[in-house]
């Protein structure tokens, strides 16, 4: 792929209101920006979406930049790749650390299509010129959970996932089914509860969620396998689903109805694609998580949820649902509940220089 350079920045933007789940909040996002350019000038963008600390997964903006300055980059500077796939192939002789990976992964794809000429979504066999948005609620009120369901509906947004953990689930629910009895949906435990808690999240049977995502533990799929024998509404599997290997295992144990994909989570978009090959396969519905991330996540997240498999809304709102302001021209927009699929090439957005010098904290550099 003739690589020139590779740059790295660290940006730190405040969230517009915090984000609380039963492991803490979220009020300032730190991010990894990877910009790569070939000999010809051309440039490709990856996000690297590990958080401050590591509370959603191990990684954290350290580790991946650890990753990335001491093993990553000097991979792909000994071992010269034709194909993004080479790339996350190369990766795999590192154990873990996939958002790592996925930074310059998906960066490498975004180079790649453009040097093809074509959109990310076309390279990636995308098969939608719009997808369908999704938004998360994440609050510890009751009555600012239902302010924002409202002012989201409004907007447009056609799937609506709440936080949940056992100090805030049926009454919670309940609340939010008496002014909403139709609205499509579901329900995020982050692995707030075990099979002590089989009652409880049998009780939430009654309100009809599009699923309910992760309720056991973070590396669980034998316990989720026998929960799902137990409750009617469908588990969706996040945390559990580190690769494809273990996207086949859960499925064929039983463990869940339906997967949500995060390219971060999985290691990039091969393997992202490789999960959404098998599951459309299979008639098993995925659909496209969120991480909090900027804009140059977001793009790529919407190229992936173009693939016919992705068919649940996602995780995938408007840049003004976290930021005043994004890294991205255009922002993400959200119009009747649904986002274009850019056409040009690789994921169809510029950055917004301005703003990604307003939000810088840190800079490298890496000339191949
Ligand atoms: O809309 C988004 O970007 C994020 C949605 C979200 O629920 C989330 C955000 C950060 C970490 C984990 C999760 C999750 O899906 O569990
Ligand atoms: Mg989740």
């Amino acid at each position: 792929m003739k690589l020139a350079l590779i740059e790295l920045y660290i940006i730190q933007m405040p969230l517009k209101s915090p984000f609380l789940t039963h492991l803490g909040a979220v009020t300032d996002r730190e991010g990894i920006i990877v910009k790569i350019t070939d000999k010809d000038g051309l440039t490709g963008y990856g996000e690297g979406v590990a958080f401050s600390t590591p509370w959603y997964t191990e990684e954290t903006v350290t580790t991946s930049l650890h990753m990335l300055t001491d093993l990553l980059i000097p991979l792909l500077k000994k071992q010269p790749i034709k194909h993004p796939e080479e790339a996350a192939l190369l990766f795999k002789s590192i154990r873990r650390n996939h958002m790592a990976k996925s930074a310059i992964e998906t960066a490498l794809w975004d180079l790649y299509s453009k040097q093809l000429s074509s959109s990310l979504s076309a390279i990636l066999g995308g098969s939608r010129s719009e997808i369908a948005s999704g938004v998360v609620v994440a609050t510890d009120s009751t009555i600012h959970a239902l302010k924002q369901i409202e002012q989201y509906v409004e907007e447009g947004y056609q799937r609506f996932k709440v936080k949940i953990n056992p100090e805030q689930d049926y009454a919670f629910l309940k609340e939010i089914r008496k002014t909403y009895p139709e609205l499509p949906i579901m329900a995020d435990a982050n692995s707030a509860y075990t099979l002590k808690d089989l009652d409880r999240l049998k009780a939430l049977d009654e309100f009809n969620l599009l699923m309910i995502e992760q309720p056991l533990a973070h590396d669980d799929i034998i316990e989720h396998a026998a929960l799902q024998k137990e409750i009617k509404t469908p588990i969706c599997l996040d945390e559990s689903i580190a690769s494809f290997d273990d996207a086949r295992k859960a499925i064929e144990l039983g463990s869940c109805q339906v997967i949500n994909i995060k390219v971060g989570r999985v290691g990039g978009l091969y393997e992202a694609k490789q999960i959404h090959d098998y599951c459309f396969a299979r008639n098993i519905p995925v659909w496209c998580g969120g991480m909090i991330e900027f804009g140059i996540s977001r793009a790529h997240n919407i190229a992936l949820a173009s693939l016919p498999g992705f068919t649940i809304p996602g995780d995938i709102s408007a840049s003004n649902r976290f930021w005043e302001e994004d890294i991205i021209l255009p922002e993400v927009q959200v119009e009747n509940g649904f986002i274009k699929v850019p056409d040009s090439p690789g994921i169809g957005v510029d950055i917004n220089e301005k703003r990604l010098k307003e939000t810088l904290l840190f800079k490298k550099s890496f000339r191949f």
